[in-house]
């Protein structure tokens, strides 16, 4: 990552407070007669091993905001910072998984070869890079297809593939967009309490977009709430459900139902 210190008022003397914070920023695709003013004005930040998820209605903007904050695009407006440095390219320390899951594995390679993707060039030694395959593999229920080409997996699987790409590379912050659109209700449970498995041990950093509520509000610490046109924050709801969390039980609380239909009264506006 490029890098140029900024002054972060999120900084408690000299110490830094958040992990990222996006500060004022505007989005807006193309210029002259055919702009299209996206984001307007959106502030938000995350704490160090903090999970916070971003809801939304479609086509608010939610991939936009990722793809600014992974560097990936430059917003037009504001700014994305990283431990009070601004994001000016994708930094290392982040690990991401996008929607467009069957893009970002290469057909050329088997899905051990594109998992193991991200580690080629590090300094990790070749044994470990082969344990933290293995292990990221059989976390996601991928171990028995590690030989096989993505084009010989259906949609959810090359979609786990690229989940445990994420998780093999060890990532400090892990921005994920929708990362479990597309898989069997088995399955997204386990890999959300895999998630909140990796916060809770590794102190993993996570912003985590989602269309479901429900996974919202069982997965975040705060959900951040986009709403209107350009769009910005229109809600950040703390969600003081205990952990660890369970799938049953922490979604059978009445607290559970009142932050739901709390989110969901925020979206609707
Ligand atoms: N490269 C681009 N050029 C022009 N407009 C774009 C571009 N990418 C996205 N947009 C527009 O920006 C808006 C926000 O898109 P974005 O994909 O960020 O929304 P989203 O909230 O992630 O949507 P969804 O929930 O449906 O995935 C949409 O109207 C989209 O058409």
């Amino acid at each position: 990552m490029t890098a140029t210190i900024d002054p972060d008022p999120t900084s408690v003397r000299g110490e830094i407070a958040n992990r990222l914070s996006v500060r004022g920023l505007g989005m807006t695709y193309g210029a002259g007669a055919t702009a299209r003013e996206v984001i307007r004005d959106l502030s938000f930040h995350v704490a160090p091993s903090e999970f916070v998820c971003i809801v939304g209605p479609s086509g608010i903007g939610k991939t936009t905001l990722l793809r600014c904050l992974s560097g990936l695009l430059p917003p037009t407006a504001g700014s994305a910072m990283l431990d009070g440095r601004r994001i000016d390219g994708p930094p290392q320390e982040m690990g991401l998984v996008f929607q467009d899951y069957t893009r970002s594995l290469m057909p050329w390679l088997s899905v051990e070869r594109n998992v193991m993707l991200p580690l080629r060039g590090s300094r990790i030694p070749r044994s470990e890079r082969f344990r933290r395959v293995a292990a990221a593999l059989a976390e996601v229920g991928l171990a028995e297809v590690a030989k096989k080409y993505p084009w010989q997996l259906s949609g959810g699987m090359q979609q786990r593939a690229a989940i445990a790409r994420a998780i093999a590379y060890q990532p400090e912050i892990l921005l994920m967009d929708e990362p479990f659109a597309s898989l069997d209700a088995q399955t997204r449970f386990d890999l959300e309490d895999l998630l909140l498995r990796l916060r809770s041990e590794l102190g993993v950093t996570v912003l985590f977009v989602t269309h479901d509520i429900d996974e919202a509000v069982y997965l975040a610490d705060r959900v951040v709430v986009l709403g209107g046109s350009p769009s910005s924050v229109v809600e950040v709801v703390d969600v003081p459900l205990a952990h660890p969390r369970d799938q049953i039980t922490t979604r059978a609380q009445p607290t559970f139902a009142e932050l739901r239909t709390k989110v969901l009264t925020q979206i609707r506006h």
